[in-house]
């Protein structure tokens, strides 16, 4: 039985190389965390519309291993892994078809593409894995969520679980309940940029009421990071685990909120019921949600690239 690490060596061979689709933020991150993780430099291929510009940025991998479509490749890859936007899936998605042919994996990390979408290129006997990650992946703090087809047995996942944990925490849904994976995007793959905003309205608010732009700037960062860090303090003391029933964020609000004091005075609007928080990112995580939905479907380069 191989460790995870140990798949990316033992299953990523020149003979058996790696295919990226895609070198944009996503892109990026997961191939650093392939690299960081001992995948054989020489057993990668990226494709790029770009590559002149971008094989500087990874000098261990070799320029011809940079390319800007599949066309010359051999059709032995171990598994592609798509990381364009949705609405380039339906011209990309196509160009790999000869590699279904060799039963590679197809991973995808496109939001609101469904395993059935991908079925319908490659066909229900390939295997093939949703995944949802998120930005803090670059630093490999992130959090994936992952779903795999019929066909996709345990080997297929272990090495999909393998190429993402370099990102961090990996967690896998029932193939019965793909629909989770829209969900994972609205909370996880989504979340970063809503728990940046937050700290966006801290700043403007800090600037509304007369602070310096660059205290409402240090007040706001430190406010958001330390406070994340002191929960990861908490979580990483109690061996790595958080109390659903009792969650450390809770703890660490309450210990912030003196009776009738300044914190109390503020969750008296933030934690209406019906007009705070709560029912604020439940609207928002729906529509990010819903978007996700619309994405299975949405025809290929519509709208906001
Ligand atoms: N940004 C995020 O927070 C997350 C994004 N995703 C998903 O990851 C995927 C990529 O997103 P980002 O990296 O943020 O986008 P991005 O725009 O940074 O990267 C997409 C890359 O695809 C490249 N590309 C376009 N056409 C191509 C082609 N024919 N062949 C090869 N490459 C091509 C573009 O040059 C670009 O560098 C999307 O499907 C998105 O839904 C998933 C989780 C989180
Ligand atoms: O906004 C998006 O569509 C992508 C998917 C999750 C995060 N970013």
């Amino acid at each position: 039985m191989h460790s995870f690490k140990e798949l990316l060596t033992t299953k990523i061979s020149k003979k058996k190389p790696l295919v990226l689709v895609g070198l944009g933020n996503m892109g990026k991150s997961m191939l650093r965390g392939w690299l960081k993780n001992g995948v054989d430099s020489q057993a990668i291929r990226i494709v790029t519309p770009h590559p002149e510009m971008e094989y500087m940025d990874f000098s261990g991998i070799p320029s011809s291993h940079f390319m800007t479509d599949p066309k010359n490749m051999d059709d032995n890859a171990s598994a592609i892994v798509l990381a364009v936007k949705p609405q380039n899936m339906d011209i990309v998605a196509p160009q790999y078809i000869k590699f279904a042919h060799n039963k590679s994996i197809f991973l995808s990390i496109a939001a609101g593409k469904s395993l059935s979408y991908f079925e319908n290129i490659y066909g229900t006997d390939v295997p093939i894995i949703r995944c949802m990650p998120n930005t803090p992946g670059a630093i490999g703090h992130g959090i994936s969520g992952m779903i795999a087809n019929e066909v996709a047995n345990m080997e297929h996942q272990n090495l999909c679980t393998s190429l993402m944990s370099g990102l961090g925490d990996v967690l896998w849904f029932d193939k019965e309940k793909e629909d989770q994976m829209n969900i994972v995007t609205g909370i996880s793959g989504s979340g970063p940029a809503f728990i940046y905003h937050y700290l966006e309205c801290i700043y403007q608010t800090g600037l509304k009421n007369g602070l310096e732009p660059d205290t409402a700037m240090q007040l706001a960062n430190k406010t958001v990071i330390g406070s994340i860090m002191l929960l990861s303090k908490k979580i990483e003391e109690s061996g790595g685990v958080d109390n659903a029933n009792n969650l450390w964020s809770t703890q660490l609000r309450e210990q912030v909120t003196s009776p009738n004091g300044t914190t109390f005075a503020g969750l008296q609007k933030l934690m209406n019921p019906d007009s705070g928080l709560q029912p604020l990112m439940d609207e928002t995580i729906r529509l990010a949600i819903e978007r996700s939905r619309e994405l299975n479907s949405a025809p290929q380069n519509k709208s906001n690239e």
